[in-house]
């Protein structure tokens, strides 16, 4: 027996709740096995045996998310709970929901449903564990296994083909036999997941403490194939030599194009239907890494980079070139900058047209903004108006 401490002492009230009307309800999932390694919480989830609107009458704040699926949200003290009603599932042939789902009323069979044993925990009020198909033992021998048939899992979901290397790159564990031969037999499936699915695993997994041990099983299980962007990308074996962990799509995109250019960055983007955002920051990052290429660490360099994407920068920079660099340097470099915008420019437009009152305006006063910028960045002009002015007189437009 467990005291219950932080997250679940937050959520205990909920269980309460439930079970002073009559049902039962245990923490389960993720969270247990997170607690029993003791890693970081993310998300607490609730099982049950009440149904959703069983739920919906017993407690005042639930969002209806899944209704369909037994999983209601009850938010308590500022925090989202998600609480799914004891179930069985069939096949998720649209490969994002389960085609059906059965309550059912015990635990047991609710648990034998989930993917792996490590995750097939759940917890009741008192910190006792249940238990039934080895997950505690596996946490221990660090294995992933699937709870019973390997194959019959996968097909469920084949998405927890992805999830098993996710976990062996977040966790550093190995997988058992079966599952392994239950992975290659159901491979293929991997082909019918929405892409938004299998990039949030392709984000987790790159995220992982042991990303190489992620992508070697990528690599030795031939999932690539089955994954779009990957299906192309040659250069696994040299890059599970150096990867280390990343924090965004946007890192693993620059990644892939700066080891294999054929595969353009729109191209990526397209394939995996990333955000606009995504796209933006994944091309600026590999313009970045492009400059440094050429000319190193310079003004100009850091002055590019958002403060943002000077860690994500780093961390590219020491996969690519194994030379890591000292982030701390980028960012005092950054610091140093005489100016960190073209706002900070002590000149602008206005003056520069006052100084050649004749000239018609033009695209040639930005163009010109751009130069002085450029100047002042690198330290070849002081950033003072006479000192710019001075420099304008000396070097005066191209009239066209
Ligand atoms: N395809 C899936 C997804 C989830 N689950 C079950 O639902 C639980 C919660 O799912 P989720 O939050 O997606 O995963 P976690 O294991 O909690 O991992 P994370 O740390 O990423 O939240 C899992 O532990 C597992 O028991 C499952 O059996 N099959
Ligand atoms: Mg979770």
């Amino acid at each position: 027996m467990i005291p219950l401490t932080g997250p679940f002492q937050e959520a205990l009230s909920i269980i309460n709740t439930i079970e002073d009307n009559g049902y039962e309800a245990y923490f389960v999932g993720g969270c247990i096995r997170d607690y029993l390694l003791q890693r970081p919480i993310g998300d607490i989830d609730i099982t049950t045996s009440a149904k959703p609107e069983e739920i919906q009458s017993i407690f005042t704040n639930v969002i209806p998310v899944g209704i369909e699926h037994g999983t209601v949200i009850v938010r308590h003290n500022h925090i989202n709970y998600e609480v799914t009603t004891f179930r069985l599932e069939g096949e998720y042939s649209d490969h994002r929901h389960p085609d059906y789902v059965e309550f059912v009323d015990k635990i047991d069979m609710d648990l034998a449903r989930r993917d792996f044993t490590i995750n097939a925990l759940a917890m009741n009020k008192h910190g006792e564990i249940i238990d039934l198909f080895g997950g505690q033992q596996d946490l221990t021998d660090q294995v992933i296994r699937t709870v019973g048939n390997g194959h019959e899992r996968f097909k469920e979901d084949p998405l927890r083909i992805l999830r098993a290397i996710r976990f062996s790159s977040q966790l550093g564990f190995t997988l058992a036999d079966d599952t392994i031969t239950a992975i290659r037999d159901e491979r293929h499936h991997i082909q019918g997941l929405a892409v938004e699915r299998i990039t949030v695993e392709i984000t987790k997994l790159f995220a992982g403490k042991h990303v190489d041990k992620g992508l070697r099983y990528l690599d030795e299980l031939e999932l690539s194939p089955y994954i779009p962007v990957f299906k192309d990308f040659s250069s696994m074996t040299s890059f599970i030599q150096t990867i280390k962990p990343v924090f965004s799509l946007a890192e693993i995109i620059c990644l892939i194009h700066q080891l294999q250019t054929n595969i353009a960055i729109s191209d990526i983007v397209k394939q995996w239907k990333c955000s606009n955002r995504t796209r933006k920051e994944a091309l600026l990052l590999n313009d970045a890494i492009n400059y440094y290429k050429e000319n190193g660490i310079d003004n100009l360099l850091v002055y590019k980079l958002l403060p943002n994407y000077i860690d994500a920068f780093g961390r590219i920079v020491s996969i690519l070139f194994i030379s890591s660099i000292e982030i701390k340097q980028l960012y005092q470099l950054k610091e140093q900058l005489p100016i960190h915008t073209k706002n900070e420019l002590k000149i602008n437009g206005h003056d520069i047209l006052d100084m050649f009152p004749t000239v018609k305006k033009g695209p040639w006063i930005h163009e010109l903004l751009m130069t002085l910028e450029k100047l002042v960045v690198i330290g070849d002009i002081p950033n003072e108006k006479t000192m710019l002015k001075e420099w304008i007189k000396w070097n005066p437009p191209v009239q066209k």
